[in-house]
């Protein structure tokens, strides 16, 4: 039997490509924009799989270019650039890489509350800029200690945002559309979207994208926080306004903004977003180790070649087409 054709949209670590390549001849797009749409139709006339690095739009249109398509694998947990239904409706199981990055993309957002609760990055401009000639000038931040943190999104990263908040004295809040069951082990208090919006001190969305959390973060949502309040999104962009956000940070109706996420992504230089003061942006490197990237690439390679096999996907989305 020949090997299977497979396109990969983007380059992985070198330990999943070889697995990749013991049972595949692969096309790779090795530029750093993505690769342009009619190209990738082109490659997925013949190809048995499709390995994305989530900066592709997977739709009808592109399952329909692709007849022979078995597998779709992404090296991400978040999937809002996939169409689920459509993938479904052709039989093609979608694999994503749940449980893998928690721990390091919890940290990243860990990092980035507290970067911005004690100004860690304004500290070091301080410094590097030569000012640090006394206690004067030095950037004050905020207690977390007795604090209130509301997450939006206690999933699997909310949790384990939860676990390192609680060993810093925060009390957790949550919101979910459902109430979980072990709010009792994880010492967070099931609320309402607007009371969680009224009561945070800091606030931290991590919502998979979807119809519904699109624009969640608007004008209303901004007015019903505290003034002092912390905002903190390592989701997706778009679960924010962005225009709403900048205008929440500059008539000071929030505090302070930390970002790993943005929309646009990229953002660019010289977005008014980055003018402000009040705000920390992070490239979307939640889950950006050498270690996790390595887990999730391999992953994606297990989803691949299972879907190639036609054998079941170690994480799938659709399981309703996962084989068996
Ligand atoms: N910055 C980065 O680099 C990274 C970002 N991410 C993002 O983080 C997201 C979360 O990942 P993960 O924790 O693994 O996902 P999970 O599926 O484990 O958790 C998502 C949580 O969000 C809740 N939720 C879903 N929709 C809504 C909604 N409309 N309103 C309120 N709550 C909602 C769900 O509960 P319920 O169903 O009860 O509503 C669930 O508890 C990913 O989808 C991805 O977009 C992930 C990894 C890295
Ligand atoms: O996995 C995801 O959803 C990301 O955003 C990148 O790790």
């Amino acid at each position: 039997m020949g090997k299977f054709k497979v396109v990969l949209t983007g380059q992985t670590w070198p330990s999943a490509l070889e697995k990749i390549e013991e049972q595949c001849e692969v096309k790779v797009w090795k530029e750093a924009n993505p690769i342009p749409r009619a190209l990738l139709l082109e490659w997925l006339k013949e190809a048995e799989g499709l390995f994305s690095t989530g900066d592709v739009k997977v739709d009808a249109e592109l399952l329909a270019a692709a007849p022979q398509l078995r597998v779709v694998a992404q090296a991400s947990v978040g999937y809002d650039n996939i169409d689920i239904d459509a993938c479904t409706e052709r039989g093609v199981p979608f694999g994503n890489t749940p449980g893998v990055l928690v721990e390091a993309t919890a940290d990243l957002t860990f990092a980035l509350l507290l970067a911005a609760a004690r100004r860690i990055h304004e500290g070091w401009d301080h410094v590097r800029s030569g000012n640090w000639k006394s206690g004067s000038g030095i950037p004050f931040g905020v207690d977390l200690f007795g604090k209130t943190l509301g997450i939006v999104g206690m999933g699997d990263i909310g949790c384990a945002v939860a676990r390192r908040a609680k060993a810093c004295g925060l009390n957790i809040i949550y919101h979910n559309r459902s109430q979980r069951k072990d709010d009792e082990l994880l010492q967070a208090r099931y609320v309402g979207f607007d009371d969680l919006l009224h009561e945070a001190d800091f606030i931290i969305v991590l919502v998979p994208l979807s119809n519904q959390s699109r624009g969640l973060f608007g004008t209303e949502a901004f007015a019903k926080m505290k003034s002092s309040a912390y905002f903190i999104n390592a989701s997706r962009g778009p679960v924010v306004n962005t225009d709403a956000l900048y205008e929440a940070l500059r008539n000071k109706q929030i505090a302070y903004a930390a970002l790993d996420v943005t929309d646009p992504e990229p953002i660019s230089g010289d977005h008014p977003l980055l003018s402000l003061s009040n705000i920390l942006i992070t490239p979307h490197v939640g889950s950006a180790t050498f270690e996790t990237r390595n887990r999730m690439a391999n992953l994606a390679a297990d989803n691949l070649l299972a879907g190639l096999d036609r054998k079941k996907l170690p994480a799938c989305v659709n399981t309703s087409v996962n084989f068996v």
